[in-house]
């Protein structure tokens, strides 16, 4: 049955299932305004609110006057930490086991952080009366450095005052928060000493932020009457957020219905709960009428989830020909004023412990220690499954100042230390099993398609006519391979406060033989109505066209953990499949009973089941479904319809191999992009389309955090790059042509082989970028150089190393 005749053929791409480049269902609403945002839903009677936000980044909140502003005509409430106290809601639990003030109590720990919470009758006057509150504020002594703020008396946390352990261990100073150890310290420091190279390099990846297009938002909906809780918003997680509203309001589960509309981009932003959805929960309990709060871009940059800011020292020991014998590396993360890192319950750091990256390291030791400082709180992963983009940075920053030690090409050094094919799955030494790769055929061919070795002839001539006064340009070569790791479950050790990180399925198929199923994950704008169907069409033999894919409705969907780290294809696309399976077994029965033949004697063809061996007798998808519901089948429940909880055996480990080359004006600083190769692997590929387009907007915000995109503090901790004005988002124009590749090296535990691949691009993107801008300069000495490349920060790497002279 396997030979594609083109009748079968035709059959199949009317399916358009898996490998279908379909294009995007959910465009024909976002293009023609038809999209449904948490801003779009209004109700009769809806409230507005609006933060009371501090200016200080470290205060003592000495009094609050609502007076003012509840003189305003059409405010309702103004709610402070006094208010929600008795409530037990003046502070919340975060994600990293820590909690955090919803409003300030007695304090405040960053600038932007949320004082009062007004509620008026529009979202003027709530503006109005925010400026009418009076807040008396004296200012404490502000810790921006984690350094210092490990050596300083000033206690940030008074609420932890003399607490030595925290949920992570135990605790060194009043500022730390926690040490995070893998692997084996005493066998990496014995190779360290008996090393014949090791470099060591430290380096800063700075604070950033993921900037959704749509800001974080919610409308909250109490309805007295029937007890009943409504909350639209944009979560990324719309199941937990309803457990977790359960647990801290005390509304039982059932009665409380969460609703993620469209969504204007995630990016991990929005995996979080912020003050703004416990304050409109409760001014709606209050109130009686619905709430809506949506932060302004301001806010949404000041005070809701940062990314990365994390100080990496490491160590790097190698034999003379360049061999890796071990790796070593430190941490220092930054978290900002409360733990609201959001990971897996047992990782405070996320899967920081992939930092041996692609290579075959014997072995290994990883240390990382928080530490609280007055910035806002975060730590979400912004395209890249839980600080992978961090460990990825890393690890080839490492390979690149070993390459300029040992003289070597960096190249050729990454190539000798791949872990081999037949390595898989491989047993990394800080304890991941990588369940699949092939590097060196993806890197052979990304060198060859961009002519390595050309390139590499190009820069030599062009530094030597650099030197001889003929151009003011230099040429860089950005090279990185990376591994991501994507698809959290296994529910055995991954959880989100005690939930375990499965996710879900059910479908339902009409007797007309459509569908709709509905997953526990959210699509951001993924598209996961057009992809998930794609999977369903080749498992059950129904059109993708006729397939509706439904999510982030919590009192439909089934349960499930939501869609960040990449994990939506690797687990509710494995529920999907299996789901898919399980209607198929069905529809076997349901064929063998039409045909008049034994069970086994039908098998699964395309869209129908044919007789063994007689193909002209067969029944459609289309058939048995009908029969599904028309016939009274011997031994069958009526109806077609299955549903998957799905823990995956492992993560999937999806790869890829970049290359950048970029010109850089030594005299002005500004780098071009000439050109950027992407082969990424993601197993098997739903739509290449869709890939295509995740690889281009992961590598966009990959350049924009290379290039010049940074949350940066001054010492009074002001937020100096709270407006898009300060804040680096690149537009078209910034934006080079990005070349897309592929290899396909499928997952051996996934239903269909897929791995993720909407992180990918930006966990490879970030090193590659930077990479370029740093290799551009290794002829006259550099060794490493700090994120974001800006203009002026590039200039001065040149002016440092004597080039403007
Ligand atoms: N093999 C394969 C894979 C995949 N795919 C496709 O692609 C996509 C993606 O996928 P994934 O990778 O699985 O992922 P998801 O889960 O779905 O998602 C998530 C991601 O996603 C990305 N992308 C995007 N896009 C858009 N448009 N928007 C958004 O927001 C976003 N975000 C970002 C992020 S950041 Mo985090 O949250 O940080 O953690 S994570 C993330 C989808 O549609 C799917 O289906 C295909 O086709 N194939
Ligand atoms: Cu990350």
């Amino acid at each position: 049955m396997n030979d594609l005749t083109p009748e079968r053929e035709e059959r199949s791409a009317n399916l358009k299932g898996l490998g279908c480049s379909r294009k995007r269902v959910e465009d024909a609403r976002f293009t023609q305004g038809k999209g449904n945002y948490v801003d779009d839903v209004k109700m009769p009677g809806m409230l507005h609110g609006d933060f009371v936000r501090s200016p200080y980044a470290h205060a003592r909140v000495v009094s609050v006057n609502k007076d003012a502003a509840l003189a305003l005509d059409g405010v309702v409430a103004v709610l402070t930490a006094e208010d929600l106290a008795p409530l037990n809601l003046h502070w919340m639990p975060t994600l990293a086991g820590d909690k955090q003030m919803v409003l300030a109590d007695g304090k405040v720990l960053f600038q932007g952080q949320e004082v009062a919470f007004v509620v008026a009758r529009d979202r003027y006057v709530a503006a109005d009366a925010v400026e009418l509150v009076e807040v008396e504020y004296e200012e404490l002594p502000v810790l921006t450095d984690p350094f210092e703020s490990l050596k300083s008396d000033v206690v940030l946390r008074e609420d932890l005052a003399g607490q030595t352990t925290g949920p992570h261990g135990p605790r060194k100073h009043h500022n730390h928060i926690f040490t995070w150890e893998q692997g084996d310290e005493t066998a990496t420091n014995q190779v360290l000493e008996s090393a014949d190279v090791v470099v060591e390099e430290s380096m800063y990846y700075h604070r950033t932020h993921p900037c959704p297009l749509e800001t974080c938002g919610c409308v909250a909906s109490m309805d007295k009457v029937n007890g009943k809780l409504t909350l639209w918003g944009t979560f990324q997680a719309p199941h937990v957020v309803r457990t977790v509203a359960s647990m801290l309001s005390g509304i039982e589960e059932h009665n409380i219905r969460v609703i993620s509309p469209d969504i204007g981009g995630g990016f991990g932003n929005k995996v979080g709960v912020y003050p703004g959805y416990i304050c409109s929960i409760v001014a709606s309990i209050v109130t009686g009428q619905p709430v809506k709060w949506v932060e302004d871009r301001m806010e949404n940059l000041m005070a809701t989830a940062f990314a990365r800011d994390y100080w990496m020292t490491g160590k790097i020991a190698a034999t003379k020909e360049g061999k890796i014998t071990g790796l070593h590396c430190q941490v220092t993360a930054d978290h900002g004023g409360f733990d609201a890192c959001a990971d897996p319950t047992k990782f405070p750091a996320g899967f920081m412990n992939i930092c041996t990256g692609s290579y075959d390291i014997p072995v290994a030791y990883l240390a990382v220690d928080g530490v609280y400082t007055n910035k806002a709180p975060g730590g979400v992963s912004y395209r890249c499954s839980f600080r992978v983009t961090e460990a990825v940075y890393f690890i080839e920053r490492m390979i690149e100042v070993l390459a300029i030690e040992l003289d070597m090409d960096a190249a050729e050094l990454r190539r000798i230390n791949f872990i081999r094919k037949e390595q898989f799955p491989y047993q990394s030494a800080l304890g991941w099993e990588y369940d699949s790769g092939d590097y060196h055929t993806a890197w052979d061919k990304a060198l060859k398609t961009v002519d390595y070795d050309g390139l590499r002839k190009e820069q030599a001539e062009r530094v030597e006519a650099f030197k001889r006064g003929e151009t003011r340009t230099l040429m860089g070569i950005g090279l990185s391979f990376f591994t991501e790791i994507v698809g959290a479950g296994p529910v055995k050790n991954c959880d989100i406060l005690g939930m375990g990180m499965f996710d879900s399925c059910e479908i339902r198929i009409h007797p007309t033989g459509s569908a709709i199923a509905r997953l526990g994950t959210i699509s951001q704008g993924q598209g996961h109505a057009t992809t998930f169907a794609q999977i369903l069409a080749s498992e059950i033999g129904l059109s993708a066209d006729s397939i509706t894919i439904e999510e982030g409705d919590t009192d439909t969907a089934p349960y499930g953990l939501g869609t960040y780290g990449s994990r939506s294809t690797p687990v509710a696309g494995a529920a999907a499949a299996m789901a898919g399976r399980k209607i198929r077994a069905k529809a076997q029965m349901i064929a063998a009973y039409l045909l008049e033949v034994h069970d086994d004697d039908v098998e699964f063809d395309v869209d129908r089941f044919v007789v063994k061996g007689v193909p002209e007798r067969f029944k459609t998808m289309k058939d048995i479904a009908y029969a599904a519901y028309n016939q009274a089948i011997p031994g069958l429940e009526l109806g077609l319809e299955a549903v998957s909880y799905y823990d995956p055996p492992n993560m999937t480990y999806p790869f890829g191999a970049y290359v950048c080359v970029m010109d850089i004006d030594v005299d002005t600083g500004v780098p071009e992009i000439r050109r950027f190769y992407a082969l990424d692997d993601c197993g098997t590929r739903i739509n290449p389309m869709i890939i295509e387009g995740q690889v281009h907007g992961g590598l966009t915000e990959a350049l924009a955090v290379a290039l010049g995109q940074e949350i940066a503090y001054d010492k009074m901790g002001n937020v100096k790059t709270a407006t898009l004005m300060d804040f680096f988002l690149p537009t078209a124009w910034e934006v080079p042509n990005f070349e897309t590749d592929h290899t396909v090296t499928p997952s051996p535990h996934h239903p269909i082989g897929a791995k993720g691949v909407g992180e990918s691009p930006h966990v490879g993107g970030v090193p590659c970028f930077s990479n370029a801008v740093q290799d551009a300069f290794r002829a006259f000495g550099l060794r490493h150089t700090n994120m974001p490349h800006d203009h002026w920060r590039i200039w001065q790497t040149a002016n440092d190393l004597g080039l403007h002279e």
